[in-house]
């Protein structure tokens, strides 16, 4: 993608939340998964949802991707209402979702496909992609015979060929092991050094939020509802290495502190016979 393209790119994909709360199920065994939340996502901006489990992370990301309705509040993506999924809103999650019977490029190629790309050109286009997230070489594989790391890049690619305006993660890299998780961490970034769409990215891992992001919305559990946001200011580009310095141990002890406070109120809320 060239340079004016990004640019426009990060024109777009401005995300509002106001007064967002989220019910789960119905009835008497209904969940208020996220309570009154507000807040503002700018074009091209990495915005990661940190908390503890169970404090709607996913739910949020599920209503930004259209597959949950919020019960009340306003969910928007440049000013139009999130209603049902859109390939302009990709979703990425832990597990796999490849077609097993398809190999890494043909994957790649099904959103084209499905907007009646023809053959040659979308084939061009997966490889391009394929190569982007470094597995040049390997579209002619099916998932099976792909590692965990490298069926999570078909992942990626399967979901930025269709040129998301919003790109959703759900913990993404959360069944890797640390060395190839690193490996997933510094490859996004590249990659979206270059895409420069919007961001939302879900996990419970401090270093993994301070190293991607540009701000961590900390969520807290019992509703699910925003502690707090966090700047994250590193320069861009970043490799692990910011994990080293004194800011991201001063901004990872600030976040510490939060999630801390965050378990005793839960275990606190648990003992109350007051609930
Ligand atoms: N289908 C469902 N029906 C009813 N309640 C649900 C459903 N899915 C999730 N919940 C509840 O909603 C709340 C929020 O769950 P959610 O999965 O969004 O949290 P999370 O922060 O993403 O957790 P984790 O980090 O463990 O994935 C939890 O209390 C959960 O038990």
């Amino acid at each position: 993608m060239n340079v004016q393209a990004r640019n426009l790119r990060a024109t777009i994909g401005r995300v509002e939340a106001e007064h967002v709360s989220i019910r789960l199920g119905c009835g008497s065994t209904a969940i208020d998964a996220v309570t009154d939340m507000s807040f503002e996502i700018l074009p091209g901006e990495f915005v990661c949802l940190l908390g503890p489990s169970g404090c709607g992370k996913s739910t949020l990301l599920g209503a930004l991707a259209g597959h949950i309705s919020p019960l009340s509040g306003r969910l928007t993506l440049d000013s139009m209402p999130v209603k049902g999924p859109h390939p302009e809103r990709g979703i990425v999650f832990q597990h796999h979702t490849l077609f097993p019977w398809k190999n890494a490029r043909d994957n790649v190629a099904f959103g084209p496909k499905m907007r009646g790309v023809g053959r040659a050109e979308r084939r061009r286009e997966a490889d391009s992609i394929l190569d982007l997230v470094g597995l040049n070489g390997f579209a002619d594989r099916y998932p099976g015979q792909l590692s965990g790391g490298m069926q999570q890049r078909v992942e990626i690619a399967r979901v930025l060929i269709n040129q998301p305006t919003l790109l959703l993660m759900d913990e993404p890299f959360g069944a890797l092991d640390a060395l190839t998780r690193l490996r997933m961490q510094e490859l996004l970034l590249e990659v979206w050094e270059q895409f420069r769409t919007t961001i939302v990215f879900v996990t419970h891992d401090i270093d993994e939020a301070l190293l991607l992001s540009d701000r961590i919305i900390v969520m807290q559990a019992q509703p699910g509802r925003i502690q707090q946001e966090i700047k994250v200011g590193f320069d861009r580009p970043r490799t692990a290495d910011i994990t080293l310095s004194g800011e991201f141990l001063r901004l990872k002890q600030h976040c510490l502190k939060l999630l801390r406070g965050n378990r005793r109120e839960d275990t606190l809320a648990r003992l109350s016979p007051l609930g």
